[in-house]
């Protein structure tokens, strides 16, 4: 099949294993985002796909040719890496067509390159400007379109709009994406914010201890997270011990109705977001609590609600909620469909 597929890669380095037993396949013109916390093997996972690291063991393809141990140069990559920073010296168009004239592409054809790419990325009329004088958004755009002037058969960045500030940030996120699908390129690319994985990706790679924890599409990742470190990694959740008997599935201190537990498990953990807890009047639902904490932000309010020793957390729009102070009881109604079974 065409484009990227991982087999059972692991990299060790000494007695300590950065990454294990991964499996993964990023389907050709898709868009990938390793996600995770600082030190769960993301980059580690990419320098291989890059072929900077070799794996320990385990085995790497791209449409249908092994590149396990194929040099860096040989693998077809657009690369936008922390550590590869434009060349300072050289102009924008100098530095885009870069690898055209390395490769010795006419003098010609690497200008109408650069032209095409400038209008890509909104820069057009920029060549001749030293890279100096731009702003931190637009290296960043001549650094993908660097990246892009081979025409790569995969496109790696790590971290690539981590130097910028939050709202340039999430522009170019927007336009990282609409770019991708543009060119159709298979694209990954390593971050550890979660906003930036979800606004991107065809699919999030939740990774964590050097192993891939769950690889879906953004919105199954937060419906559906596949365990607890998932539910609670990705947005705001609440994580709630529950025991399951003949007499029904009890949590926080009341039988919740139609809540099925499957599997028989006798006991374990519901993951429920916050926008799913639903308040209401003390008495109209099963799980009644006392009302802890309130924060008003305008837009949404949350709720922190103790409920049988359990701090709970509700996030409502201003009038969906019933117009509760600090102190006072609370009714709290769950729908069964909106909680996630997980083993504890
Ligand atoms: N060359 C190396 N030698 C020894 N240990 C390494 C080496 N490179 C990475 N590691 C270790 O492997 C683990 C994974 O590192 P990696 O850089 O892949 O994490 P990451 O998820 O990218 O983290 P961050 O978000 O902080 O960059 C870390 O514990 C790191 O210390």
């Amino acid at each position: 099949m065409s484009g990227l597929t991982l087999q059972n890669v692991t990299k060790e380095f000494g007695t300590f294993t950065a990454v294990r037993n991964v499996e993964l396949t990023v389907p050709h013109g898709t868009f990938v985002c390793l996600l995770g916390p600082s030190g769960c093997g993301k980059t580690t996972l990419m320098r291989m796909v890059a072929g900077l690291d070799l794996p320990t063991s385990g085995s790497i393809r791209l449409d249908d040719r092994d590149i396990t141990n194929v040099p860096t140069h040989k693998r077809d990559l657009g690369m936008v890496f922390q550590s590869l920073a434009l060349f300072p010296h050289l102009t924008v168009g100098e530095n885009i067509a870069y690898s055209l004239r390395i490769r010795g592409v006419g003098k010609a054809e690497q200008k109408k390159r650069v032209d095409e790419l400038l209008a890509m990325i909104h820069l057009t009329g920029y060549a001749d400007r030293p890279v100096a004088k731009l702003s931190g958004g637009q290296r960043q755009r001549v650094a993908i379109a660097r990246a892009l002037a081979i025409s790569p058969k995969l496109f790696l960045l790590d971290e690539p709009l981590s130097a910028l500030d939050a709202k340039l940030r999430e522009a170019m996120q927007v336009e990282l994406r609409q770019l991708q699908q543009r060119l159709g390129i298979t694209t990954i690319v390593v971050t550890h914010d979660q906003r930036e994985a979800m606004t991107m990706a065809d699919t999030v790679v939740v990774m964590n201890g050097g192993e891939i924890r769950q690889a879906a599409p953004p919105v199954e990742i937060y419906r559906r997270p596949a365990d607890t470190f998932v539910a609670d990694f990705i947005g705001m959740t609440n994580l709630i011990d529950f025991k399951a008997d003949g007499a029904g599935t009890q949590v926080l201190g009341a039988s919740v109705p139609g809540l099925v537990i499957p599997n028989g498990l006798p006991s374990g953990i519901i993951s429920v977001r916050p926008e799913d807890v639903h308040l209401t009047a003390p008495g109209n639902a099963p799980i009644t609590g006392t009302v802890t904490f309130v924060r008003d932000l305008g837009g949404t309010i949350e709720t922190f609600v103790e409920a049988a020793g359990k701090q709970i957390v509700a996030v409502s729009m201003p009038n969906a909620r019933p117009d509760v102070a600090v102190g006072q009881s609370v009714g709290i109604a769950l729908n069964p469909d909106d909680c996630v079974v997980l083993k504890a």
